[in-house]
């Protein structure tokens, strides 16, 4: 969970900019050049709060979704891991499911906040006076429980194969250095 403390520090600009250019993609209109322009635009409008809006709502969905993400990945390898073996020795199959399902996890617990911090963060200044309260409040009353869960398929189509991609670099960069350092 710490883990996503970190993240966010970098995170949450970077969802800003990305989200912010991707509805003004949607919309046809064009207020921002590209992402420098977009920061050098909100930093002029209202300083370093604005490039940081929204980061409570990214530490709601990185914290625990970095915790349940490294949790499914570990407990995985431990079910995985056929006994009196080391979990040096799982393969490669194995290692793609459990990336992949960390990756599922992750965005099941973090779909719901994510929706509710792009919102938020792509809103005109000033219309969530109460932040994550009146966007919940706005979200359920027009759009329904459900929406919470916008975007599901679409997430869970990429969030398993990039996964464990992912895992897979690592195990194999974490192989190679143990070879190159064996002592370290
Ligand atoms: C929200 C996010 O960035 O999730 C990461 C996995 C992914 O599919 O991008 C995991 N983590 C939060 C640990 C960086």
């Amino acid at each position: 969970m710490l883990s996503g403390v970190f993240t966010t520090a970098i995170m949450a600009p970077g969802e800003r900019i990305k989200c912010l250019l991707q509805i003004q993609a949607a919309s046809g209109e064009v207020k921002y050049a590209g992402p420098m322009d977009c920061v050098k635009q909100l930093y002029k409008e209202n300083g370093i709060r604005g490039i940081y809006k929204g980061t409570a709502l990214t530490l709601m969905r990185d914290l625990p979704a970095s915790g349940m993400y490294f949790m499914t990945y570990e407990w995985l390898k431990n079910l995985l891991t056929p006994a009196g073996k080391s979990h040096n020795e799982l393969s490669i199959p194995s290692i793609l499911f459990a990336g992949g399902m960390a990756g599922v996890f992750n965005w099941a617990v973090a779909i719901p906040p994510d929706v509710l911090k792009s919102r938020f963060q792509t809103a005109a200044e000033g219309k969530y006076p109460n932040g994550v309260r009146d966007v919940l409040r706005e979200l359920i009353r027009e759009e329904g429980m459900a929406s919470l869960y916008k975007g599901f398929t679409a997430v869970m189509l990429r969030a398993f194969p990039a996964n464990a991609a992912c895992f897979l670099g690592f195990e194999c960069a974490m192989k190679f250095l143990n070879w190159l350092a064996p002592s370290l």
